[in-house]
């Protein structure tokens, strides 16, 4: 677990969540088409480089060694290990980010996002959930970037990320793609009502 310091409040912070394949990337991808200027955290990770995925936008793509580095650096704000890679929010530029008083955003699992919540109690979390289990599992086949088996593991991790869900502030579905984009809009640039307002029960 990281220990770097305290992230300053009162900036907004805001992570989104959700299960592998529920279309985190592409409602992102849909806000910032929108509003280039959403600021999205970019991690570090040790998978692997998937077709079309670009180093230093998509991810920063680092080596065990490397990633081992920044551990023990105490550089990053959250980190985990998901399906057998580790992932990790390089702090100083969150931290820069809400220091200037910006709102930032943190594409990030559910241990991660759990790290998040211990550290900066304000920070808003949101929690992306498919409209239906059988549509999930689609939208993760149809995307074919994850072997049988790399689907099925990330299916199973999902179905403990679902039951997750009630410790988010907000439950966004992704029945479609503008209207969840609308959603998350609204939740970025709503100073504090994300919390009071969409605070599920
Ligand atoms: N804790 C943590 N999770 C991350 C980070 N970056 C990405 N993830 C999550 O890691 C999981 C796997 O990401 P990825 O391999 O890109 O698969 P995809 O999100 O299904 O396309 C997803 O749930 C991401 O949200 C990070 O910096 N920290
Ligand atoms: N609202 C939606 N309706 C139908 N398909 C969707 C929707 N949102 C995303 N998808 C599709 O689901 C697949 C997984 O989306 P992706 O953004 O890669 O998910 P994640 O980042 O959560 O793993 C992609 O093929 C994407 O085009």
């Amino acid at each position: 677990m990281p220990t770097a310091q305290p992230i300053p409040a009162p900036a907004r912070l805001t992570v989104l969540s959700g299960p592998s394949g529920v279309g985190k990337g592409t409602v992102v991808a849909e806000v910032r088409r929108r509003h280039p200027d959403v600021w999205v955290s970019v991690s570090v990770t040790t998978r692997r480089q998937r077709p079309g995925e670009v180093d230093g936008v998509h991810y920063h793509f680092l080596s065990d060694a490397e990633f081992d580095r920044l551990v023990a650096e105490d550089g990053l704000l959250e980190w985990a290990e998901y399906a057998g890679n580790r992932y990790g929010t390089p702090a100083a530029p969150v931290r820069e980010r809400l220091a200037a008083g910006a709102p930032a955003l943190l594409e990030i699992e559910l241990q991660g996002a759990r790290q998040v919540r211990a550290r900066a109690p304000e920070a808003q979390l949101v929690f992306l959930a498919p409209p239906s289990w059988a549509e999930l599992k689609s939208r993760l086949a149809g995307r074919g970037s994850e072997p049988p088996a790399v689907q099925e593991r990330r299916l199973a991790i999902a179905q403990a990320e679902l039951d997750a869900a009630g410790e988010f502030d907000v439950v966004v579905v992704n029945d479609d793609v503008a209207r969840a984009a609308d959603e998350l809009v609204g939740l970025l640039v709503a100073p504090s009502a994300g919390k009071a307002a969409g605070a599920s029960e």
